[in-house]
C-alpha cells in the first residue's frame, strides 16, 4: 500500500482526504500529479522507533488504571498505536492507521488556533469533584461520568450537582450503561445538562431515549464501534456525534465523517498519551466548525505523560507539535513483546485491505 506525500490542503491519508468530502466513507486512492508517494512503512520500520509505555492513572477510568500505549517515529512526527487491549484486530487496525498518518503524512491545514476544551470527571465520589475541575483551568463545560456498574442513581444526581456548582455547562457519558427506561428515569432525576453521551448501547435505544427526553443525545460508540457511523443519523438517533481520530482511523477520517454527519461534533481523546492529543487537537483545529468544547483533556488524568501534557489556559489548548522525552515509563519486556506482536497483526490487515 502507498500514499502520497504531504501538499497542502490536498494531503491525502490512509483512509481519505481533508476537503474531498463528498464521500460517505473516507477510501485510499493516489494523486496522480503528486510527487512519487513513499512506500507505506514496514512493520520493522514502525518498530524501529516504538516505544510502549505504561502510564499510571490518578483514578481508574473505563476500568482503566495503567494506559498502555506504543508510540513511534516518522518523517512527519510521532504516531500513537493504543487500542484498548480488549479490542480485537479488526477494530484495533484503525488505530494504527491513525497513528501512521500522524508520523508519516502529519496534520491537517487547520482552522483555529485554539481548542476550547472541556473537563472530564470519572465517575468519583461527589467530594471529589472539586479537586478534579482544578485541573482544567478557564473550562465552562465538564463532563461527568454517570452509570457506572456499582454505582446508583443517587451517586450520580450528585456527582453531576457537585460539578454544577463550579462549572455553568455539564455534560453526561453513561457509556451505554442504562435501558432506555432507567436512562429515562436517570435524564428525569439528572436535569437539565448540555446533553447525555451514549445513554444506551445501540443506536435504537438512542433513538428511542432521544424521542422521549427533551436534552440532547450524542453518540460516541454508536459511531466509533458500530462499522456503520451514518446508521446514528438515518436513525435520527442523536443531536450531536463524538467523533475520535484513533478508533476512526485518522484525522482526515475524522474531518470526512464530520463534513458527512448533519450534526454537532466534538472531537474527543481515547485516553490517548500526549502523542494522540496532539492528532485529536490537530483533527479539531481542521473543522470547519466547531461550537462545542472537546474531550482533549485526558492528559491530565494520567500521573505521568510522554511529554508534557497539553496546557489548558483559560479553557483551551493550541496544537503542537509533541516529542515524548527520554526518560519514559517503559512497559515490562513481556508487555512490551506482546504490543510489537498486535502492531505486527495489525499492520498484516492493514497492509491486505
Ligand atoms: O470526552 C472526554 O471528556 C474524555 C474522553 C472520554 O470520556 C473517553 C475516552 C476514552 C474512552 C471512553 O470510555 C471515554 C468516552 O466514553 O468518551
Ligand atoms: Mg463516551
Amino acid at each position: 500500500m502507498v500514499f502520497s506525500q504531504p501538499s497542502g490542503r490536498n494531503k491525502q491519508s490512509l483512509f481519505g482526504t481533508s476537503d474531498d468530502r463528498k464521500k460517505p466513507m473516507p477510501t485510499f486512492r493516489l494523486q496522480p500529479k503528486s510527487p512519487p508517494p513513499p512506500s507505506m512503512p514496514t512493520a520493522d520500520e514502525l518498530l524501529d522507533t516504538a516505544k510502549v509505555v505504561a502510564l499510571g492513572m490518578h483514578t481508574r477510568f473505563r476500568g482503566v488504571r495503567v494506559r498502555e500505549a506504543l508510540v513511534f517515529q516518522g518523517p512527519a512526527g510521532w504516531g500513537e498505536f493504543a487500542p484498548f487491549v480488549e479490542y480485537d484486530d479488526a477494530e484495533a487496525k484503525l488505530w494504527l492507521a491513525a497513528g501512521i498518518e500522524a508520523a508519516y503524512l502529519g496534520a491537517p491545514e487547520p482552522t483555529r488556533d485554539s481548542v476550547r476544551v472541556n473537563a472530564t470527571v470519572p465517575a468519583v465520589p461527589a467530594a471529589d469533584v472539586a479537586a478534579l475541575i482544578a485541573r482544567y483551568p478557564g473550562v465552562d463545560t465538564v463532563k461527568v461520568k454517570v452509570a457506572e456498574p456499582g454505582q446508583s442513581l443517587d451517586d450520580d444526581v450528585a456527582r453531576v450537582a457537585a460539578a454544577r456548582e463550579l462549572v455553568e455547562n455539564v455534560r453526561i457519558d453513561a457509556n451505554g450503561g442504562w435501558t432506555v427506561p432507567e436512562a429515562i428515569e436517570a435524564i428525569a432525576a439528572i436535569g437539565e445538562v448540555e446533553y447525555v453521551e451514549q445513554p444506551c448501547r445501540t443506536a435504537e435505544e438512542l433513538a428511542e431515549v432521544r424521542k422521549a427526553v427533551s436534552v440532547p443525545i450524542a453518540a460516541d460508540e454508536s459511531i466509533r464501534r458500530s462499522g456503520d457511523p451514518m446508521r446514528v443519523a438515518q436513525l435520527g438517533a442523536a443531536d450531536v456525534a463524538v467523533l475520535k481520530v484513533a478508533p476512526l482511523g485518522g484525522m482526515r477520517a475524522l474531518l470526512n465523517l464530520a463534513h458527512t454527519l448533519p450534526m454537532d461534533v466534538v472531537v474527543s481523546s481515547a485516553l490517548d498519551t500526549a502523542v494522540g492529543i496532539a492528532a485529536g487537537v490537530n483533527a479539531a483545529a481542521a473543522l470547519p466548525n466547531l461550537h462545542r468544547a472537546c474531550g482533549l483533556g485526558t492528559g491530565e488524568l494520567f500521573t505521568r505523560d510522554v511529554a508534557p501534557s497539553f496546557r489548558i489556559e483559560r479553557g483551551v489548548v493550541k496544537p503542537r507539535r509533541v516529542e515524548p522525552g527520554i526518560d519514559l515509563p517503559l512497559a515490562s519486556p513481556e508487555r512490551t513483546q506482546w504490543w510489537h506482536d498486535r502492531l505486527r497483526r495489525c499492520h498484516a490487515e492493514l497492509v491486505r485491505r
